[in-house]
């Protein structure tokens, strides 16, 4: 089939070069012309486990092609992605001008019947919106779909060729039916496809990123609880995750959770609870334990040295707001590091991938090593922001040996508390007790 994809960021690159792995004709299209330039020229602008292997091949084989221009991407796709941003608004909702503004160009330039998809997540009643506002430019015959994204960065081409489901929001059965050809080759694990209308598939998409953020906020407060009451939180989140009912996965407490969705679409559906005079509690206290979660390892971190961190030198591994991307968006490790500057602390940092992005944002504000171990050179204490694995079986000796004092603020749990006990480290994690030593 012959796709488009408009907006090549995370999701839209991931579907364009998917969709050309199984035998699709895709063009991609943004606006970006440095990027555009980029992946002509072969280079995947983001970092993605697999996704330069697919890349590279769909590229070579000639199913995957880029441009600057809209017009030949409405012109090329029987199929269109609009994989657009849906950025946070000043007021927590959805920002739509990205996906209305490409509908209404699209509307302008369609010259024989298209299904244009909502990739993007957006809230209830964008498809009708989508349709209003493509059908206000033409009088050719098209059709809307809501196809939501459950992708995970770091897992992204995994996640794309193997979902554990396809969520198609359609009213028409032409449209169903293309969508449902486009995607038979992901199913073969026999993971369905479920159609639904447009505004349970829009809702879908909230309510699974906000049950997630929920479920991850909820082990937050546990975590916090067990501190004030002596337990470990290692050994209840084992405890819990055994019963197939609660599940093992996304029970990880630590420093809040970040990213490029999960803060910003917690927030979206709350607003739109409000637009339609309905006031998500639950939401409103996710958002606030998280705001605070970010941050939890700073009065730690201060109270240790006596409220005055001027003048003292911190570690930070990790700035990726998870492992396995260069995404920054939302990173704990940001809002540490703005916080540690501002008391007048120095900080030297490393992450396998996303130093550059780090650089961007916060110049020669930091120092930035080449390795692990450099980071640690004669700091006062080591900040972790991110699992890596590279960061889990440290060299304790080499470690101990870098730095002036043997000290750990642990925001992922990644130690044994034995382990760090026996090696004597002082070590404060998140919802276990703290080793003094
Ligand atoms: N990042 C992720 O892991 C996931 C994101 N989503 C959703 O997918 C949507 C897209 O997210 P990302 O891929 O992260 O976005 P992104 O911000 O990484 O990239 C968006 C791309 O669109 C381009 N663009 C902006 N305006 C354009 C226009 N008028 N024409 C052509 N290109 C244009 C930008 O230059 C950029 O390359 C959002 O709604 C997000 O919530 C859904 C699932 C996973
Ligand atoms: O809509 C999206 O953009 C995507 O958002 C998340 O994917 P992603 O943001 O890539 O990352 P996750 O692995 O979900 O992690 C999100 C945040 O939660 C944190 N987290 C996750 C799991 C956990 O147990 N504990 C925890 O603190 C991570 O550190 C990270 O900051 C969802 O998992 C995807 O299904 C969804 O498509």
């Amino acid at each position: 089939m012959k796709i488009s994809v408009i907006g090549t960021g995370y999701v839209g690159l991931v579907t364009g070069t998917c969709l050309a792995e199984t035998g699709n004709d895709v063009l991609c299209i943004d606006i970006n012309k440095d990027k555009v330039k980029q992946m002509q020229e072969g280079v995947v602008p983001i970092y993605e486990p697999h996704l330069d292997v697919l890349f590279e091949r769909n590229i070579k084989a000639g199913r995957l092609t880029f441009s600057t221009s809209l017009e030949e991407g409405v012109s090329h796709g029987d199929i269109i992605f609009l994989a657009l941003p849906t950025p946070e608004d000043e007021d927590g909702s959805a920002d739509l001008s990205y996906v209305l503004g490409a509908a209404k160009d699209i509307g302008k330039l369609i010259k024989d019947y298209k299904v244009i998809v909502d990739k993007s997540t957006v809230p209830v009643g964008t498809a009708d919106k989508v349709t209003q506002v493509i059908a206000n430019e033409t009088q050719v015959a098209f059709d809307v779909v809501s196809n939501p994204e459950f992708l995970r960065e770091g897992f992204a081409v995994d996640d794309f060729l193997k979902p554990e489901r396809i969520v198609i929001g359609s009213s028409s059965e032409k449209a169903t039916e293309l969508m449902e050809r486009l995607y038979k080759p992901f199913v073969r694990s026999g993971n369905p496809i479920i159609v639904m209308d447009e505004k349970s598939a829009e809702l879908t998409k909230y309510a699974a990123n906000s049950f997630l953020a929920t479920k991850i906020t909820f082990m937050n407060e546990i975590a916090n609880f067990c501190e004030k009451v002596g337990a470990d939180v290692d050994m209840v989140r084992r405890g819990m995750g055994t019963d197939s009912r609660i599940g093992k996965r996304f029970l990880f407490p630590g420093i809040g959770y970040g990213g490029s969705c999960f803060p910003k679409d917690v927030k979206a559906l709350h607003k739109s609870g409000k637009d339609n005079n309905y006031t998500f509690d639950i939401l409103n206290a996710v958002i606030q334990v998280n705001d605070t979660q970010k941050t939890i390892l700073l009065p730690r971190i201060e109270s240790y040295f006596d409220g005055d961190l001027k003048g003292k030198t911190f570690a930070v591994w990790g700035l990726a707001f998870k492992p396995e991307t260069d995404d920054i968006r939302e990173a704990p490790a940001i809002y540490i590091m703005e916080q540690l500057l501002e008391k007048g602390a120095n900080i030297t940092v490393f992450d396998p991938e996303a130093m550059p992005n780090i650089k961007k944002r916060f110049g020669n504000t930091l120092t930035y090593a080449n390795n692990m171990y450099e980071a640690t050179k004669g700091v006062d204490a080591l900040v972790i922001c991110t699992e890596w694995s590279i960061f889990r079986t440290p060299d304790f000796d080499k470690l101990k040996a870098n730095m002036s004092q043997p000290v750990i603020f642990d925001g992922r749990n990644l130690y044994d508390l034995k382990e760090v006990e026996h090696q004597g480290f002082y070590y404060s994690s998140i919802g276990r007790k703290t080793i003094a030593q």
